[in-house]
């Protein structure tokens, strides 16, 4: 193989809330990078996984739901999602296997087709998520409800869960890449920074259970992340903002026992993710109405 034969290059994973994205792109990459959940927009922040390939080398741009702006946040979520679409070699829109096409995914496909058409025309995948879900009929009406919501290069079932067309859709991205060279040494699997990871992680284990009773209005900030004198242990500090009192309540829980478990359950993940032993230190604020806020989402990293 000589060395133009190597691809290399960019493919963002776009959808609605829950349609799959993070764990697909845990599945093209082979490893745990995003952070999932059963809950939507838990993904606030970019986050990379990397395919390495003898021929080509595939970075993946897990990017927070496109969505319809609500409030303030919502504007700046679908900023970040049209700077990143302006960027990559190619889009892989996925929507699930088990839910009918509706309004969000229209809308999504309405913000893709000037992409297709642009001067860069930016080749957009549709990926039928969670392919598992449904029986064959279904899934070929699926199949030919997604193909007629636009212009797509290609139209690939696939299911993360059990890795059906998993590599298909690989080889399918890999094709619309440009000829380049290795972008990332092997071995490296995200570059966002560590402090990004630490506050998913965080946030995950604050929102479990209480989901329904603190929908989006929790920011979790790392204040900072100090290895210790003796290089065994880190410090770990950590901001929670939540918008009211009633909210700190909830996530303190009866004379701080739910704090406790929420910092033993991200501790768990953290050691994991540092390798190292962790000591963290969680602290819960209330920052009224950060989400409508300009200055506070800027305080707040969004
Ligand atoms: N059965 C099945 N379930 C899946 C599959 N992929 C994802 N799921 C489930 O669908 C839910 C949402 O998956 P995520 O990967 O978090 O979805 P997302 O699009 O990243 O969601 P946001 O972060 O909200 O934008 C989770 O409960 C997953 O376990 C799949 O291939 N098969």
């Amino acid at each position: 193989m000589t060395a133009t034969d190597h691809r290399s290059g960019f493919a963002c994973l776009v959808g609605r809330p829950n349609a799959g994205k993070s764990t697909l792109t845990n599945a093209l990459v082979g490893e745990k990078v995003a952070i999932t959940s059963g809950r939507p927009q838990t993904t606030r922040h970019t986050i990379r996984g990397i395919v390495h390939r003898d021929d080509a080398q595939l970075v993946l741009v897990d990017t927070p739901g496109l969505h319809r702006p609500r409030t303030l946040l919502g504007e700046r979520l679908n900023t970040l999602v049209r700077d990143t679409l302006a960027e990559v070699d190619v889009v892989v829109f996925c929507l699930p296997a088990d839910q009918k096409v509706g309004p969000g995914d229209r809308f999504i496909a309405s913000e893709l087709a000037p992409l297709m058409t642009g001067r860069r025309r930016t080749p957009v995948v549709a990926a039928v998520t969670k392919s598992d879900t449904v029986g064959r009929a279904e899934l070929a009406e699926q199949l030919l409800a997604v193909a007629a919501l636009g212009e797509w290069d290609d139209v690939v079932p696939v299911s993360a869960r059990d890795g059906f067309q998993v590599t298909e859709l690989t080889d399918v991205l890999v094709r619309h890449l440009p000829e380049g060279p290795v972008l990332y040494p092997d071995g490296e699997l995200t570059d966002e920074p560590e402090a990004v990871m630490v506050a998913e992680l965080v946030r995950e284990a604050a929102l479990e259970g209480v989901r329904d009773e603190l929908p989006h209005s929790l920011a979790v900030v790392v204040d900072e992340i100090v290895p210790r004198a003796d290089g065994r242990v880190v410090d770990v500090r950590v901001n929670l903002f939540v918008e009211r009192d009633s909210q700190k309540g909830i996530i303190i829980g009866r004379g701080g026992s739910r704090l406790r478990e929420v910092g033993t359950r991200a501790r768990t993940g953290i050691e994991r993710l540092l390798g190292q032993k962790v000591f963290l230190d969680l602290h819960v604020k209330v920052a009224k109405d950060w989400q409508r806020d300009p200055k506070q989402l800027g305080r707040l990293g969004f």
